[in-house]
């Protein structure tokens, strides 16, 4: 019996939205394109600071949880996903970059080096057009003093460098992999909203199909694309029989393929800031009329604070002061955030982090149980190698003296947290086990490259036939920066590559 579609495209993500629209662009077949969450179609998806409404709410945030982290005293952190048309592309800062070049020459995988995956990288950017922010506060501009060689260029992981970042937005609103790719919709794509996947459906030892979680089945002719992200994918090919065998054993799930490595080599770039008080956005009685305007100046001219995506730009630069590559990422934000444990505080700010660009440390992600509504074990492995915070702690260091050293004017503020007076190794090491969190950049789950990584360089799973995976999870070791870009270069990689590889 011949199915309705060729391919179905499980999740409508950053590269799930690029991989279905390249692989009807390229005439490889029809494509159904579903994703468990609501269209992308609010207010909130499209302004820029909606997204702080977003995060934490279940309509369009997974809200998923880590495992405690062993080297942050046990906390469990906040793992936020998007779930709606765009994936976490439609819940993100939309901070846009590549990533170093040798990020990619470094994973040493056929097809994926810098010379490989630039044109993927022209051809995303050609249709979401990403671009240096316009009206960012004079903070954030501000941080171009600090390395001024390159004037007001964005700056860049490829050598130290500050200020405002560039992001895939037009005109203050969001541009994501949704907008630039499917929509409108290509003809021979079909998008499907609210349908979640439970598994995937085998004839033999090839994908035909999948089930979803209300127990109904759809059909593909010739397979089924993985696009879920780095929790999702990993998390339906296991309940799929597709993983460790004791594990899924102990869930009592049918082995289909022993791949011990699915679910491994998960991590995220791990960050710990500075909380500065005096000029900045915040909740005062001086910023009221601001705010109260704010929504109107952003409907009248997309400009203010609710055309900000919260985080506006940053630096990239050598924790220890070395005349190496940077190895640390600050984001800058120019708005109060609470660090009493309150979401909203009274008082004006600004926040500056430093993120370890290539962290050493891997955790795991497994099932905890077999039922798809059950939230798998997320373990971030956060500063397992120990190298990192020894990274992370020297970058603060040099992230004080760099906010000292900008030309902040009469907007400098005073560090008001962790304060000046936690100075020493172990005082900061502290700040960083109470306080450290991650970027949301998870990836690495389902590894692609040679023996036993459980996709191979065709973005194929290895073990079965028909089933490819085209998302954040392949990602061998994290890029640089922040990991969107990066996440649709690999889904516009795998249209071109399934295309090729299905003829
Ligand atoms: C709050 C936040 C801020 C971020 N900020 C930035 C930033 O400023 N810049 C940047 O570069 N990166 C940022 N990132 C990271 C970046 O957005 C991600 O790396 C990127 O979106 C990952 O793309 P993906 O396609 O792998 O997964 P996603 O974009 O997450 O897509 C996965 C899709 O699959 C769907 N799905 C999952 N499970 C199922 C299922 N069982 N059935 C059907 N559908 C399913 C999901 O709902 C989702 O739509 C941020 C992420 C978050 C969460």
């Amino acid at each position: 019996m011949t199915a309705e579609h060729d391919f179905i495209v499980v999740g409508a993500g950053s590269a799930g939205c690029i991989a279905a629209a390249e692989l009807v662009r390229r005439e490889a077949g029809k494509v159904l394109l579903i994703e468990a969450g609501p269209p992308d179609n609010s207010p909130l998806v499209k302004m820029p600071f909606g997204l702080v409404w977003m995060i934490g709410n279940t309509r369009r945030d997974w809200c998923y949880s880590s495992a405690p982290q062993k080297h942050l005293g046990g906390r469990r952190l906040n793992v936020t996903r998007g779930r709606m048309v765009g994936g976490s592309g439609s819940i993100n800062s939309m901070v846009w970059f590549r990533g170093r070049k040798d990020d990619f020459d470094t994973w040493q995988v056929p097809g994926w080096s810098w010379s490989d995956v630039a044109p993927a990288f022209e051809a995303v950017e050609t249709r979401l057009t990403p671009g240096r922010m316009q009206g960012a506060h004079p903070l954030t501009e501000a941080l171009h003093s600090l390395f001024p060689a390159y004037g007001t260029q964005p700056p860049t992981p490829e050598y130290e460098s500050a200020g405002v970042f560039a992001f895939n937005m037009v005109d203050g609103r969001r541009r994501s992999a949704a907008d630039g790719f499917i929509k409108p919709a290509p003809k021979g794509l079909t998008l499907q909203t609210s349908l979640e996947v439970d598994r995937i459906l085998f004839t033999g030892d090839k994908a035909s199909g999948v089930r979803l979680v209300d127990g109904s089945e759809l059909q593909a002719n010739k397979g089924v694309v993985l696009s879920a992200g780095s929790i999702g994918s990993p998390s339906i090919l296991m309940r799929s029989g597709v993983g460790p065998k004791a594990d899924l054993d102990r869930l009592g799930i049918d082995n289909r393929h022993d791949a011990e490595e699915v679910g491994e080599n998960l991590h995220d770039h791990p960050a710990a800031g500075l909380h500065f008080t005096g000029s900045g956005y915040g909740l005062t009685a001086s910023q009221i009329p601001g705010w109260a305007l704010a929504p109107f100046q952003y409907l009248i001219t997309r400009r203010g604070r609710f055309a900000s995506p919260t985080v506006e730009g940053g630096a990239f630069f050598n924790a220890r002061g070395l005349n190496e590559a940077p190895d640390v990422q600050t984001h800058f934000i120019p708005f109060m955030l609470g660090w009493q444990g309150k979401r909203y505080v009274y008082g004006s700010g600004y926040f500056a982090d430093v993120g370890i660009c290539r962290p050493k440390s891997r955790g795991a992600l497994r099932l905890s149980d077999s039922d798809p509504g059950a939230a798998p074990e997320i373990d971030l492995g956060l500063f397992n190698d120990s190298s990192d915070l020894d990274t992370l702690v020297a970058g603060l260091k040099r992230l004080r003296n760099l906010m000292e050293q900008a030309d902040f004017g009469r907007h400098r503020g005073r560090e008001a947290f962790p304060g000046p007076s936690v100075q020493s190794q172990k005082a900061l090491r502290a700040h960083v086990r109470e306080r450290a969190a991650t970027a949301y950049h998870p990836v690495g789950t389902l590894r692609m490259g040679a023996g036993s990584a459980p996709v191979d360089p065709r973005l194929s799973v290895r073990g079965v036939e028909g089933l490819w995976v085209a998302d954040a999870s392949v990602m061998p070791a994290v890029t640089s920066a922040n990991t969107n870009a990066p996440s649709m270069m690999i889904g516009y990689r795998a249209g071109e590559m399934i295309s090729e590889d299905c003829v």
